[in-house]
Parts: C-alpha cells; structure tokens; sequence
C-alpha cells in the first residue's frame, strides 16, 4: 500500500503539467499601467455610458458563466454563479482588471476549516480563467482514493501532512491556479515557501459563523472536528474546537500576503452580520485585497525593496 502510494506521488497522472502555461514574458510596471488604463476607461465611459449609473441598482438574477476545468459539485461548482447584476459585473471587471499583472502566479487560499476556500475559489478561478485544484481532493488521489477521514484514522495526522506538503510541493510548479489548501496548510513553514510562489489569501471568517456553517454541513470530511455530537451542543462543541485550532493557527494565517476580513466586508457595506454576504462578494473583496498586494509588491519594486 505505501509503496503504491509513493509512487503515485513521484509519478502524478493528476496533474498534467504541459497543460499550465510557464512564466509569461514581459512585464509592464503594475501602477503606472494600471493607473492609464483607469484614467481611459473613466473618459471612455463618460462619453459612452451616460446611464451607467441609474443602471447599478437593478439586481435582476444574472449568470455568470465560469469554466471550471478541474473539479465539480454543488450550484457554485457547476460552473454557473447566481449573483446580482452589478456584483457579477463588478467581478468580472475586477478580474479582468487584475488578470494580467497576476502574471500567471497562482493564487493559495488559506483559512480555517469552512472559511469558503473552496467555494470562493471556484468563483476566483471560473472569473480569472483559472484551473481550480483542492489539496484535500489531490491528497485523497494520491491515496487510492481513500477519503481525508479514513488518512487520519488509518496513517495519522503526520502522514496526511507528509501528502499535503507533497501536494503544495507539486502545484508550486505551475501556473494559472486557483488552489484551496486545507485550514491546517499554514502550519508548516515549507508550505509557505511553495505557496510564496504564489500569492497567498487569507479568507478571515469569524468563528461563530465558521462554527454555524460547518454545523450546517457535518463534520464527516472534517476529522479534527470529529466527536462534535449531533443537535443544539452541536455548534457550541464546533466552537470551542475551532477556538482551539484558532490560538494555534492565527498567527499563521496572518502571513498571508492578504486578508479577506469578512467583518470587514459586513461593515463596508452596512451588513449586520456576516452570515448574509454571498460568496461572489467575497470573491470580489479577495480580488481588491490582492490589488491591493500587488501595487504595494510594485511599490517595494519601484523603492529596490
Ligand atoms: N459566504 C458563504 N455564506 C454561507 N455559506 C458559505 C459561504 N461560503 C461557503 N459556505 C458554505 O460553508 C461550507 C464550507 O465551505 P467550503 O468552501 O467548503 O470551505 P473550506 O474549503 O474553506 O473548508 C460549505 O457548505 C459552503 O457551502
Ligand atoms: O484544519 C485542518 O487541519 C484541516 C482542514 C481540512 O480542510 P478544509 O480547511 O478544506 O476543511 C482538511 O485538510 C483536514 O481535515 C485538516
């Protein structure tokens, strides 16, 4: 069985690499072509989308078509986001905003268990033209199939690490990704260093509404979440485990290269709570958020930082 294993990993059918583009060539300043392309689309807007304004209200239910080209399931997962008119727009025009300065890079989604990682980031990589990958679901091949529940139960936490390290350690080669990583990626520093390939985001979610979602799911695909009991205890058991996972990860998390703070989003946009913010929102607010990281990484560049 193990030596099965270990050649799967030195010998991957899943991951095909002709497949993913290698570094783009030629590089314009991110500031300075950003800032001339805003200044013509603002005069190329005043002079052709007079209405635009009275159009941003209308809220009418849109599809936005995303390719997804590697995994499948749920609505999001589909391929098909329902969102409001203007969200879906302002995602797409932020993606294709930022798409070209990504050069490539892939982007790691880090954050506790049922921060959206893999929700949002079906959306991400469906917007940007992107391949999505899900370490669990690469680590689960890697094993014969066998599910991250029976890796834990069968070989221990540490062998499931070993797989999970193997698997950043693969995706670091490619380009053009979108890849969710599982909530406890963060706590190896030779992660990090794969995922600096990269530009990693930080989906920062409260644990109450961490605690909520999960209970709302089950815990079976969630083993450090085992045990949790079924019924009302059921959230409160969640969170006082994620409470536990959380003094040993935030700081981890915090190396990201940027934050997806959903308190932050609720309060920019006058929600009560966070429960009520659709995931083509957050995905929008990781695209500014990593905008955001990108002009301060042309900054530093401009400074010879
Ligand atoms: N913005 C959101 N609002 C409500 N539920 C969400 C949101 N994002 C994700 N979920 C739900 O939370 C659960 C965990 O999300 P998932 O994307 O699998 O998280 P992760 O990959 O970080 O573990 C799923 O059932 C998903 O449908
Ligand atoms: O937090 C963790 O240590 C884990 C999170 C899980 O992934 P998700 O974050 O996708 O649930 C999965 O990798 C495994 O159960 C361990």
């Amino acid at each position: 069985m193990e030596a099965k294993v270990l050649h799967k990993l030195q010998c991957p059918t899943w991951i095909d690499f002709e497949k993913f583009p290698r570094k783009s060539s030629g590089s314009v300043r991110f500031s300075r072509r950003m800032r001339e392309e805003k200044r013509l689309r603002v005069l190329i807007s005043a002079q052709m989308e007079p209405d635009i304004a009275s159009n941003q209200r209308s809220y009418d239910s849109v599809k936005v078509s995303c390719t997804f080209n590697s995994f499948s399931a749920s609505v999001l997962e589909s391929g098909n986001v329902h969102a409001p008119v203007d969200e879906a727009q302002v995602l797409k025009n932020k993606s294709q905003e930022i798409e070209p300065y990504l050069s490539g890079r892939c982007i790691y989604l880090v954050g506790m268990m049922g921060s959206g990682k893999t929700t949002v980031g079906k959306i991400l990589s469906g917007v940007l033209g992107y391949s999505f990958f899900d370490c669990d679901t690469l680590i689960e091949q890697s094993v014969d199939g066998t599910s991250v529940a029976e890796i834990f139960k069968l070989y221990g936490e540490g062998f499931f690490r070993e797989k999970e390290t193997e698997v950043l350690q693969k995706l670091s080669l490619m380009r053009q990704l979108v890849v969710s990583t599982g909530g406890g990626a963060v706590t190896r520093p030779i992660n990090w260093r794969y995922m600096q390939k990269g530009i990693s985001v930080w989906l920062d979610v409260p644990l109450e509404a961490l605690a909520q979602r999960i209970a709302a799911v089950g815990t079976d695909s969630r083993p450090l979440l085992h045990q949790c009991e079924s019924g009302d205890a059921y959230t409160e058991v969640a969170l006082n485990r994620l409470s536990t996972l959380w003094e040993e990860r935030g700081e981890a998390y915090a190396n990201a290269n940027a934050r997806v703070s959903l308190e932050n989003i609720a309060v920019k946009l006058g929600h009560k709570d966070v429960s009520s913010l659709t995931p083509v929102t957050i995905a929008i607010e990781a695209l500014e958020q990593i905008e955001g990281f990108l002009k301060e990484e042309d900054d530093m560049a401009i400074a010879g930082y």
